[in-house]
């Protein structure tokens, strides 16, 4: 079910798929969420997917992870076009979180590059498992460089890339956010460039608490894969 919506969503074309942050100055809001057909899920409804497809259908998490990014840098360049791009190739910012959201984004920044952009990754907290040592080691063979720390200006975020890819936390998020991550939702606040925020918006409460009172930024599109 999940992943029928993602693909749906992006055959669709719904209003807000697309960089209307930066043309119209539309931002990511409650009534844009209400003008699309698309079905967002909660955070239980994800988890139970997940493990539907964990249990009865015998998905590993790698397999799962890859079809994630895949899906995700597929819907980035759908909405954000190379050629539509002013920098070519098109810089992109992916900052990834230290659970498998931040994985998603690892794969989603390998296929980003595959598809014409030019990916940096920034991955403060790296889980010590098999699995995201080897999406480093994927993405370093790929020459994505990954930055030693965070700009802390919003302003030279915006200056040095086009679109940021927000691949920090996914449906596991819970409380308040914690260091170093609280500075990075700070500054993502401040950017004039688009974000995708994969799953969805990091540090923000799930469908139960209202796409509308979103936490600490808007993105400027979700894909839910
Ligand atoms: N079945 C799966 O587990 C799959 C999940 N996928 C992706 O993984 C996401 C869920 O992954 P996870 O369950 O690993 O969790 P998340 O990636 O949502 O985050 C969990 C991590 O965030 C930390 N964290 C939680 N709350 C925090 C807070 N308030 N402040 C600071 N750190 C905090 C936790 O300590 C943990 O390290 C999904 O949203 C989706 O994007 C995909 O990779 C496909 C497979």
């Amino acid at each position: 079910q999940r992943i029928t919506t993602q693909t749906s969503a992006c055959r669709s074309g719904p209003t807000w798929w697309g960089p209307q942050r930066q043309n119209s100055g539309v931002r990511w809001n409650s009534e844009v969420m209400a003008s699309t057909a698309v079905k967002y899920l909660s955070q239980e409804e994800a988890q139970a997917v997940d493990q539907e497809l964990f249990n009865e259908y015998q998905f590993s998490v790698d397999q799962l992870m890859e079809l994630a990014g895949l899906s995700c840098a597929t819907a980035i360049a759908k909405a954000y076009p190379p050629t539509s791009m002013s920098r070519s190739p098109p810089t992109v910012l992916v900052i990834c979180g230290p659970g498998n959201n931040g994985g998603d984004g690892l794969v989603c920044a390998r296929h980003l590059k595959l598809f014409g952009y030019q990916p940096t990754i920034y991955y403060p907290k790296r889980p010590n498992k098999p699995l995201f040592t080897a999406l480093v080691t994927q993405c370093q063979k790929m020459d994505i460089p990954f930055l030693g720390e965070m700009p802390s200006e919003p302003m030279v975020i915006d200056e040095l890339y086009e679109l940021v890819v927000d691949a920090i936390f996914g449906f596991s998020f819970k409380g308040d956010v914690r260091e170093p991550f609280h500075s990075i939702l700070s500054v993502l606040k401040g950017l004039t460039v688009p974000i995708a925020s994969i799953d969805i918006p990091s540090g923000a409460g799930t469908q139960e608490v209202g796409w509308g009172r979103l936490g600490p930024y808007p993105p400027d599109f979700c894909p839910q894969v």
